[in-house]
Order: C-alpha cells, then sequence, then structure tokens
C-alpha cells in the first residue's frame, strides 16, 4: 500500500476540505502585498472548484496544486489598486491577472468567445477571508505536476492522497467538464445539433 504521510497538495485541502455554506453569495479577495493589495469582489457562489496541478495556475509558496474554480465574469470587479494588476500572458486562453508586487494571481478571464468557457472568470477563493466558497470537487491536471519538478516517483502517493480527500484524481479536467467542452467542439463542427 502506498503511504501518503507527509503528502502536501494545497494548505486549503490538507486537513480535509470545506463544505460550501447554503446562500453563500460570494466575498473579496486580497493579494499577498502588506500594503496596498489589489482587492476583487467576487459577488456570487464559485462552482466547479478544483485542485489543478498544471504549469499555469498560481500556487501558494509550497504548494504542490492550486485551488481554482469558476465564478460568472460579471459577478467579479476590482474595487482596490487595479493599477498593479498585469496579464501573465496575454497569448494564453485564461488571461491571469497577477498582481505585479506578490505575483499573487487575482483573476483569468477568457476573451475568446468562441472557447468552451468563454463568461466565467478563474477564481482562487483561498484569497478571500470568509468560509462558504463552494468546496473542492476534484484534482485535474494530476500529471502535470512533475511539469513543475514533482519526481514522477511521487505520483502514486500523490494521487492517493487526492483519493483520501475525496478528490478523484484525473490529468485533464473531471469527465462533466472534459463533456462539456467535447459537446461545445462538436456543436460548432455541426457534428451535434446546435
Ligand atoms: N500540461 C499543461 C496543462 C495546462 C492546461 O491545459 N491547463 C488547463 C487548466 S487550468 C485550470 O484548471 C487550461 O485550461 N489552461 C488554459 C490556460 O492556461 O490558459 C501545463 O501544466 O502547463
Ligand atoms: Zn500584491
Ligand atoms: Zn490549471
Amino acid at each position: 500500500m502506498t503511504s501518503t504521510d507527509g503528502v502536501s497538495i494545497h494548505p486549503a485541502v490538507d486537513h480535509g476540505t470545506k463544505p460550501a455554506s447554503p446562500g453563500f453569495s460570494g466575498g473579496v479577495l486580497t493579494c499577498h502585498c502588506a500594503s496596498d493589495p489589489v482587492k476583487v469582489r467576487v459577488s456570487a457562489q464559485t462552482a466547479h472548484n478544483h485542485v489543478c496541478g498544471c504549469t499555469k495556475c498560481w500556487k501558494p509558496e509550497g504548494a504542490t496544486f492550486s485551488q481554482i474554480a469558476v465564478v460568472s465574469r460579471d459577478a467579479v470587479e476590482v474595487i482596490e489598486n487595479g493599477d498593479k494588476l498585469q496579464v501573465v500572458n496575454a497569448d494564453a486562453p485564461i488571461q491571469r491577472y497577477a498582481c505585479r508586487v506578490c505575483g499573487v494571481h487575482m483573476y483569468g478571464r477568457i476573451e475568446n468567445k468562441d472557447h468552451p468557457f468563454y463568461g466565467l472568470d478563474f477564481v482562487h477563493t483561498e484569497l478571500s477571508p470568509e468560509d462558504g466558497w463552494s468546496a473542492p470537487e476534484f484534482a485535474a491536471f494530476v500529471s502535470s505536476v512533475i511539469e513543475t519538478g514533482v519526481d514522477p516517483s511521487q505520483m502514486d502517493a500523490i494521487r492517493a492522497r487526492l483519493r483520501e480527500l475525496g478528490l478523484e484524481p484525473y490529468d485533464a479536467l473531471s469527465p462533466p467538464l472534459m463533456d462539456a467542452i467535447a459537446t461545445h467542439v462538436a456543436k460548432r463542427s455541426g457534428a451535434l445539433a446546435a
């Protein structure tokens, strides 16, 4: 049996995930700057929260995975120190707005109207002090942690720990999200009726 002792995923899930609160309607995300932090109001509950092992999503210091969820772009508003924000990579499908001082990603936005997730922004709910956000449901892009420098010999223990936490590991997104992407593509190509 694989030992999961000492396997750290992300501080928000390492001691178990917190459940969503019924009726929860959002909060304020704050970057890590000690002075003049960037603040972003998210005025709705998030969905599809997950941990992500990809190289693109922001991870807190020492974490192997990021924790990331989506919310309608209409519910995301920069309310303080937005002049500190810069886009990490303008060519990426998700344009991640990061604080140029502390490096924390405040939100990720899709500008391509043909993208399956157009209309949704990506946010890290751990940047808010409020409890009640949607709980992480699965682990995405798990094999990608190797691209961030994790020793491949650790993968059995990492996947075992994710399962212990109730976060089923996938090497892409979860099956429902992959199905949603494929459906979107099939409708655009005409393989399925729009
Ligand atoms: N192996 C690559 C995978 C990167 C990747 O495809 N990431 C996904 C998920 S991020 C949120 O779950 C994605 O949609 N990326 C688009 C983007 O980053 O703009 C790696 O690890 O880099
Ligand atoms: Zn900052
Ligand atoms: Zn990611």
